[in-house]
């Protein structure tokens, strides 16, 4: 396990752009995350990553991108465009997020790489590995040689591969526009009563992070994270940026145990629409993602796969994680509530009934050799949950 490449040093690295001559016509283009946030919006929201069916397409807001992106340490050159130079319209992009992981123990200041798009009219002139190199020159003229990437296409090596669950909350919405379908032996009345949640959480002491809760939250997260491979390390400014509420955006709660006044959990999750291309009646899919979260229920115990601990973990996350479901569907109209097989969540998928996606998520680590992690779903069980096994994968990409 390590750098696959330790040889290199800022001063082989070149220190200006590559040529853009595959493209005549267009320049490279720093781009300002105050000022140039429509124009970035709307090459996203027309551009970006759509579902194998070209039936949706995700539309990040514009706080959301500038939530994803200035998180403390960010840098202006690390947000890369490339436009016409005539009309000065935004073409292509990709961004780079400095964050501190952690890989079986060892500590690798790296970058997320993300948000790499190219404009529909552009695609097979081979900008992506243009970007990809670009981008790649400027991260390691910061002296930073690894990188974090996740994505459906399938590239060499994946450090891991976990699939996509999907919880409906609002089950008659996800059928009409066409995400999930009508089963043989049921009725559409069946199918909504089957979601129907309760309209108040259940988990006592249950609230939004505030300010004073910072340092307790961030030490419990950082304790229930060790216990995963691939982890991100966050600082209190880091976690402040991450995980304070920002409404149709990020939404962080704790669990303040009523008789100690403790903070015995967390949970947070982001609200990401899709746009849907082709439907009448909709063309917005509200889904809510499970972000991080932390649980101190099997702290007493020195075996996490101990039957005792993996019971009280199980009750506590298929509790909390269900109040989750509930705050996004009554409170923030939510339609789906997605999450991966990622960290501990192969004990709450099935009794939470999220059905199995489609899609699977690849994890990336650019210049970084590692064995092979526990995705939490079972490769040649066609990527069955996996209860057992659990994953090793602690890191959640936007
Ligand atoms: C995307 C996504 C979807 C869907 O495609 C989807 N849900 C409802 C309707 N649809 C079509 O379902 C998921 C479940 C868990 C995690 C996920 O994504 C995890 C984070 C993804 N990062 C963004 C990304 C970027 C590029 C390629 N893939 C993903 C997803």
């Amino acid at each position: 396990e390590g750098p696959v490449d330790n040889s290199k040093t800022v001063a082989d690295i070149p220190t200006s752009p590559l040529p853009l001559k595959a493209i005549p016509g267009f320049e490279w283009y720093d781009v300002d995350i105050e000022n140039d946030i429509d124009e970035l919006y709307q090459l996203l929201n027309e551009n970006y990553v759509e579902d194998q069916d070209s039936a949706f397409r995700f539309d990040y807001s514009k706080s959301f991108l500038q939530w994803a992106l200035t998180c403390p340490g960010y840098k202006k050159e690390w947000f890369v465009g490339i436009r016409v130079i005539s009309s000065k319209k935004l073409v292509g992009f990709i961004s780079a997020i400095p964050v501190t992981l952690q890989v079986r123990g060892k500590i690798l200041p790296s970058v997320d790489i993300n948000f790499l798009c190219v404009h529909k009219k552009l695609r097979a002139k081979r900008l992506a590995p243009v970007f990809i190199k670009e981008i790649t020159r400027r991260v390691n003229l910061c002296n930073i040689w690894q990188a974090l990437h996740t994505g459906g296409v399938v590239l060499p090596s994946p450090v891991s591969v976990c699939r996509y669950a999907h919880r409906p909350l609002n089950w008659g919405k996800m059928f009409d526009v066409g995400f999930t379908g009508l089963p043989y032996n049921a009725t559409k009345t069946q199918m909504i009563a089957k979601y129907t949640l309760s309209k108040t959480t259940t988990t006592p002491g249950l609230r939004r992070l505030e300010l004073k809760d910072l340092d307790e939250a961030l030490e419990l997260l950082n304790k229930y994270q060790s216990r995963f491979k691939l982890i991100q390390l966050f600082n209190k400014e880091e976690f402040k940026h991450w995980f304070l509420t920002i409404e149709n955006v990020i939404y962080s709660y704790v669990v303040e145990d009523p008789k100690t006044g403790k903070i015995t959990d967390f949970i947070s999750f982001y609200t990401l629409p899709f746009t849907i291309l082709n439907n009448n009646n909709y063309n917005s899919l509200n889904v809510a993602y499970l972000f991080y979260y932390a649980s101190d229920s099997d702290f007493n115990y020195p075996d996490r796969f101990d039957t005792e601990a993996t019971k009280v973990l199980k009750k506590r996350l298929s509790q909390l994680v269900n109040d989750a479901c509930i705050i996004a569907r009554s409170e923030l109209h939510m339609d789906v509530f997605n999450a991966l097989t990622s960290q501990d969540n192969s004990l709450f998928l099935k009794d939470l009934k999220f059905g199995p996606g489609d899609g699977l998520l690849n994890f990336y680590l650019f210049n970084y050799r590692t064995f092979p992690m526990n995705g939490g779903c079972i490769a040649d069980q066609n990527y069955a949950y996996d209860e057992e096994h659990r994953s090793d994968i602690g890191v959640v990409m936007l």
